[in-house]
């Protein structure tokens, strides 16, 4: 079996015989020595000896190579060596390799495998696990590559700021979220420090107008955006954006980029960039995950002669083998918050008895909006408390973080856990792909995620570039169907060790027992929510419930016993009779069937509780649960694939005849000149809806 592998698909485009070839394939004719590690299919032999962060150690590759083909030079991999090759420009190797700057030395083996295969200009899929250094893995040869081509102005290398048309654009990266082009941007602008290579972002939520200023004032090599965004400036010929000379775009996150609720933006952004007969372009992209689904679509977007850089062996499962993924099954729903204190006390516990761990940094996912916010908000009151303060856990930062927040918020907490120490972050799917927070050490689960791919994703954000992490699930029983079909494959080991997760919570306990005490704690913070987020909180679980439990009758109970018993409220919220036809539900399944008067005056909505203006008012993370409970063909009788499909096929169809689309469509462009910035429909619904 292969550790790493290149494969090459078809044969050459026809348009390639005719298109000027790109810089970097120019100048792959003269780089003798970097030569495509064709051989690379006899690595696997050589596994043991990597580190858990796959690198391929210079004489490692040198045995390999010479072993397999003698005649072959080695394979670049460290990044200091690029320099003998004049293949990168000086100033990005120093800024890589220098101490004081980026500080690496060693590149990891999908850079190695991929900066070979990229400056010679064919299209690219490269897969590599989570956290293994895939970003510099595009940018170094993106970056190099527009510094190659002749018609940038190179004689303004390495002064402060190289001033470029915004029609200088050569490479664009379209990223699914704001953190992770921003996280992009940041890297981008590290790399490319002295070289007058200017980068900027495009990303919604923020003012369009200034960020247009920006381009146009500094200029532009490198663009990073989310789809919507991209597709709003450069569509419009009143921003004075386009990239006529483009010749490099970069999707990352690939596979969800070209999954249905993606794809048609990214499709029309691609037809906005310059004809690719006309002027040759390379499309590279990347991810951790490549579903089969997908790659039909990359076959369609790649040329034909596109290369497979797969570091994933066939047989190796998608998650790194040192991580310990463990699942929790809860008693109940009102147990999950337990278990996540438990699990941050026990080790902080062991870390106050001596042990060596380093301190509890987690990300707690949430499959709903409002649970996020629920759940933040009890753990920042317990937080608050003055047992909490008294304790050795009194520095954690408990921090929240999803798409219904306003950008500059979702700015701050991701800024905020970036540099805590320890802490908590409350998240929604914003988080759950690319994003590269420091020493994440564990990454909690709650509920069954939508799909294995975010499962994988999610976990990905623990155990990067080589460091330990654990993963944790804590799910209910009655998820055990979905939770089979979804995860059913990936290593997770049935963890009893949590015994809040599994006490009798209806009952009250004693408050001299641990259990008890944490409980009790998780009481008091849920005491301090307001019973509008509560409410909301119900209705966004309910969504997600009844497409993951087994039957929605039991997705119903358990989520009533929750709010109940947990949340402490006294009646349950009402659901309207058109709700309840849209999702699928009858009388008997347990819910209380009303106009939503009631919680209307309990502060539940401001604006009533059907769906149309719930989908206003309510939690956009929850609209995905309507969504998926009203689409019931697609979702709860879809297998894996059904799921997937029926899935975005119910966000759409939901969204299109509800109308809002062109709301939101129309809006957006508005929103970014008025004050408070309004969300055009991209924003809201490919951040929001599916993260
Ligand atoms: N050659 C290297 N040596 C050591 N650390 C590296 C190297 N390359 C990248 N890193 C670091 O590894 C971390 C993860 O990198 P990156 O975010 O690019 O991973 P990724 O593969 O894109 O992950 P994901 O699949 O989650 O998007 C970053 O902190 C980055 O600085």
């Amino acid at each position: 079996m292969m550790l790493g592998t290149v494969r090459r698909f078809g044969v050459s485009h026809a348009l390639r015989a005719t298109a000027p070839r790109s810089i970097s394939a120019r100048l792959a004719t003269q780089l003798p020595k970097w030569q495509a590690p064709s051989t690379i299919s006899s690595l696997s032999a050589t596994r043991s000896l990597h580190s858990s962060f796959p690198r391929l150690s210079a004489a490692t590759a040198q045995a390999i190579v010479e072993e397999t083909e003698p005649s072959k030079p080695a394979i670049i991999t460290e990044f200091s060596d690029l320099a003998g090759e004049n293949l990168i420009h000086n100033k990005i190797i120093k800024n890589i390799i220098q101490p004081d700057r980026m500080n690496l030395k060693t590149m990891t083996e999908v850079q190695s495998l991929t900066l070979n295969e990229i400056v010679k200009g064919d299209d690219i899929l490269a897969q590599a696990k989570t956290g293994t250094g895939k970003t510099l893995a595009f940018l170094v040869p993106t970056l190099q590559n527009i510094l190659n081509d002749p018609s940038v102005d190179v004689s303004k290398v390495g002064r402060r700021s190289a001033r470029t048309a915004p029609s200088e654009i050569r490479a664009l990266i379209i990223s699914p979220t704001r953190e992770l082009a921003e996280q992009i941007a940041v890297e981008a602008r590290k790399v490319a420090f002295g070289t007058g290579l200017i980068v900027q972002t495009a990303v919604g939520g923020t003012q369009k107008r200034a960020g247009l200023a920006k381009i146009q004032q500094e200029g532009c090599h490198l663009l990073i955006g989310t789809p919507g965004r991209l597709k709003d400036i450069l569509s419009d010929p009143w921003t004075g954006v386009s990239a006529p000379k483009l010749n490099t775009l970069i999707l990352d996150e690939a596979d969800r980029l070209l999954d249905q609720g993606f794809a048609p933006e990214v499709e029309e952004i691609q037809s906005l960039l310059p004809d690719p007969t006309k002027v040759d372009r390379q499309t590279l992209m990347f991810s951790a995950t490549v579903p089969r689904e997908v790659l039909q679509m990359v076959r369609q977007t790649l040329k034909p002669n596109f290369k497979h850089v797969n570091t994933v062996r066939e047989d190796e499962l998608p998650t790194h083998q040192r991580v310990p993924q463990k699942v929790v099954y809860t008693r109940g729903l009102e147990n999950s918050l337990p278990a996540l204190l438990e699990l941050a006390q026990n080790w902080q516990a062991r870390r106050d008895n001596g042990e060596e761990l380093r301190p509890f940094k987690a990300i707690a996912y949430f499959n709903s909006t409002a649970e996020t916010k629920v759940s933040a908000d009890a753990f920042n009151a317990v937080a608050r408390s003055s047992e909490f303060r008294q304790s050795s856990m009194r520095n954690m930062k408990m921090l929240e973080i999803n798409s219904r927040l306003s950008q500059a918020v979702r700015t701050r907490s991701a800024d905020n856990f970036r540099k805590a120490r320890e802490g908590i972050l409350f998240s929604s799917d914003v988080t759950a792909r690319g994003m590269d927070f420091p020493d994440v050490t564990h990454v909690v689960q709650i509920g069954v995620p939508r799909d294995r791919e975010t499962y994988i994703h999610r976990l990905g954000r623990t155990a990067r570039a080589g460091k330990e992490g654990e993963g944790w699930l804590f799910m209910h029983p009655g998820e055990s169907d979905v939770y089979r079909k979804r995860l059913g494959r990936l290593p997770l080991k049935v963890d009893t060790a949590l015994e809040s997760a599994n006490a009798d919570l209806t009952r009250s306990l004693s408050n001299d027992t641990p259990v008890g005490k944490i409980v009790s704690q998780i009481t008091e913070g849920l005491a301090q929510c307001d019973n509008a987020t509560k409410v909301k909180s119900y209705m966004g679980q309910l969504g997600t419930a009844t497409g993951n439990f087994n039957s929605k009758r039991e997705a119903i109970q358990a989520l009533n016993q929750m709010f109940i018993s947990s949340y402490n409220m006294q009646t349950l919220p009402e659901l309207s009779p058109r709700l309840m036809q849209q999702m699928g539900l009858n009388r008997i399944d347990g819910v209380s069937v009303g106009d939503g008067t009631r919680q209307r005056r309990e502060g539940g909505f401001s604006r009533g509780g059907d769906r149309s203006r719930f989908s206003r008012d309510g939690d956009r993370g929850e609209r995905g649960g309507f969504s998926r409970g009203g689409d019931r063909g697609g979702f709860s009788r879809g297998g894996e694939r059904g799921e997937r499909s029926g899935f975005s096929r119910g966000e759409r169809g939901g969204f299109s005849r509800g109308g809002d689309r062109g709301g939101f469509s129309r809006g957006g462009d508005r929103g970014d000149r008025s004050s408070r910035p309004r969300r055009s429909f991209e924003d809201s619904f490919n951040d929001d809806f599916r993260f």
